[in-house]
């Protein structure tokens, strides 16, 4: 559990949530790709900021909800809950959802001392919208708990969630502080938790600048890690289709490294902001004529970013300057506003409809925003340790190998489509896919060097998302787009293990637009000969033919005798690609089972929970 406001308290954790008019409270998130958990620790830092008060974040897994079943003490609890599946838990909360449901079952106000707060986070797209937290709110009013304020649902679809955050914690929270009886510690002002230091080069002690943590010659020697990535040099590229569209095979080598992957694990690559991106951001906060100033970073909370360094390197290479603002982080720049634009016009444009309309639905970044109100003025006055704070930090992004290690010890391949898309006539760049394509097919690099030189920083993350153990089982994989690409490992794999063993049999579903848009069109035909019937591959072509769109859904339903005999003999089911567009995947297996093993819908629900248990059905969903 993480204590926020305590951090070396660890005996105010057994009094977490024990009376109402208690200074700390628990925050509880069931979270799987982090955004539940992000708002868990957002909220415990205002409650710090505002109230002085303490919280108690962690995962629900992690949290003994049998320590207040039937507690005569009042405790207080807030929850972020994320929806998966078909409107089901997280991974991280799913042992407290089935001993919730347990106790639901008793129909006893088990939990009648229970205050709570619930926020759910989910995405309408889904069928199942919410199904994770309003299950929890259903179980809790049957348990007998009270729901402080209202409860609020954020929506991922429209990119509003943060939007819906705000609104729901700006009632909720003075109603917890008022449930608390707790008062507002201080006026809002902004109070740096990074300072920033700007020192000569030569008094910092015992340093070596650095451009980038990567660039410490002391820390290139193996093993590498997330926080010592190693520079890999880029072999060969391949284009397969291009423009806004823009999709590639690149190979990346992991020669000298002593980084070994297994097939099926991830790649992760830290990318760099774009020279253009990075320009105007320096510009706007009046850094660029003190880029190479070297400056000295200090927090009582850890940093990410080496210290010393420079101004330019903590923009380009440290800080998600791309991030998007949030209405309250609009209203808190406000007071540093240039004296020439109204605070009441940035006021007004933090209302929810207009931020909504001129800010999220334009997808606009904080620089963006800033220099639009300004009219391209530069904003001196915004403190470098708030853009620091709020803008957090440039992360790795994960890429699913291609290539099976077995074929390609030295080499990690990666299937990449760019992030390309036209929002109100403007063209948005995901931040690494551009970054490793300009890399693999721009003649020269920003500095002037030619392509040879090219290195990226990688390093190895494990994945569950494995073929079987044993080279027998046959194998059934589902994708779209490069979704392939896990698959293309796969495939290797067994032509690997297919020289000296019999190999499993296996089926490809591959869904695309057309047949333009098939990648590795010339590899198929060779993988097919080198396994001969023991691969089929089955493409899936929405846009080929108008008159007759098909998806992977529809040629699975097509074979689904196939695909029940091979499950029968004990065949692995992965999904791989887009979530939206294989959302009903678990839906069609169970659908399947129903109609070829005659079982009920709850029979093959209890199946499906089966296999995904044992491994044996797995999604890789985005
Ligand atoms: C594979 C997948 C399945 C999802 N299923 C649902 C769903 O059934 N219902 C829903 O409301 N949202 C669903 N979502 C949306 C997530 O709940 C939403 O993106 C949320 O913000 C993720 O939060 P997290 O980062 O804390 O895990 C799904 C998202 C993914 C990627």
């Amino acid at each position: 559990m993480e204590i926020i406001g305590a951090r070396d308290d660890r005996d105010t954790a057994s009094k977490s949530g024990s009376s109402e008019s208690s200074d700390t409270v628990t925050i509880l998130y069931g979270s799987q790709t982090g955004s539940a958990r992000k708002l868990a620790f957002q909220f415990a830092n205002e409650l710090l900021e505002k109230y002085s008060k303490k919280a108690f974040v962690d995962a629900m897994d992690n949290y003994d909800l049998s320590s207040i079943v039937d507690s005569t003490q009042l405790t207080a609890i807030v929850f972020f809950v994320s929806s998966y599946g078909e409107g089901e838990q997280c991974d991280n909360a799913s042992k407290t959802f089935s001993y919730l449901s347990k106790l639901c079952a008793e129909n006893s106000h088990h939990l009648k001392n229970l205050h709570y707060g619930l926020f759910g986070l989910g995405n309408t797209a889904y069928d199942n919208y919410q199904g994770a937290s309003r299950d929890l709110k259903h179980c809790l009013s049957k348990l007998g708990s009270t729901l402080l304020g209202s409860y609020g649902e954020g929506n991922d679809e429209k990119g509003e969630l943060v939007e819906d955050y705000l609104q729901w914690k700006n009632q909720f929270m003075p109603t917890l502080a008022e449930h608390l009886r707790w008062k507002p510690s201080k006026e809002d002002a902004y109070k740096p938790s990074i300072v920033i230091s700007e020192v000569s080069p030569r008094t910092h002690v015992n340093g070596e600048i650095v451009s980038s943590l990567r660039d410490l010659k002391f820390l290139d020697k193996p093993p590498y890690h997330i926080a010592k990535p190693f520079k890999a040099r880029l072999l060969n590229s391949q284009k397969f289709t291009d423009g806004q569209r823009c999709q590639f095979h690149c190979e990346i080598s992991l020669e000298g490294s002593r980084m070994k992957y297994q097939t099926g694990d991830h790649l992760g690559v830290y990318p760099i902001n774009r020279e253009e991106d990075v320009s105007k951001f320096m510009f706007l906060f009046c850094l660029s004529q003190k880029a190479d100033q070297v400056v000295q970073l200090r927090s009582a909370l850890p940093l990410w970013i080496p210290s010393p360094t420079t101004y330019k390197a903590i923009v380009k290479h440290y800080l998600n300057i791309n991030s998007a603002i949030s209405s309250q982080m609009l209203q808190t720049l406000a007071n540093f506003a240039p004296p020439d634009i109204s605070k009441d016009r940035l006021l007004s444009l933090s209302s929810r409809d207009l931020f909504t309309k001129e800010v999220v639905e334009r997808r606009l970044t904080m620089w963006e925003v800033l220099l639009e109100a300004s009219d391209g003025n530069p904003w001196p006055d915004v403190p470098f340790s708030f853009l620091l704070e709020s803008l957090g930090k440039l992360e790795p992004r994960y890429y699913s190998i291609a290539s099976s290690e077995l074929l390609y010890p030295d080499q990690a391949h990666l299937t990449i489509k760019c992030e390309r898309e036209l929002v109100k006539g403007k063209l948005f760049y995901g931040v690494c896919s551009n970054y490793i394509e300009s890399l693999c097919f721009e003649e020269v690099d920003q500095a002037g060097r030619p392509r040879d030189w090219q290195t990226v920083s990688v390093f190895v993350k494990k994945s569950s998302f494995k073929p079987p153990l044993n080279g027998d089982t046959p194998m059934i994989m589902v994708c779209v787009g490069t979704g392939i690409a896990p698959f293309r490992g796969f495939i290797q794999h067994r032509i690997a293990l297919s020289a000296a063993h019999n190999v499993g049999k296996m089926i490809l579903f591959y869904g695309c637009k057309d047949k333009s848009d098939i990648l590795y069109p010339n590899e198929w035909p060779k993988y097919s000969t080198a396994l001969e019937s023991k691969l089929s591959v089955h493409f899936a072509l929405s846009r080929e033919n108008p008159a007759r769109k098909q998806y992977v859904q529809d040629i699975i339903l097509q074979l689904s005798k196939d695909i029940y005999e091979l499950l029968e003999k004990g065949a692995y089911f992965y999904v791989c690609g887009d979530a939206i567009k294989l959302s009903n995947m678990s839906k069609l297996v169970r659908q399947i089972l129903v109609q070829r093993k005659s079982i009920s819908e709850e029979e093959a629900a209890k199946t499906l929970k089966q296999l995904k248990l044992r491994g044996r059905y797995q999604e890789d969903l985005w």
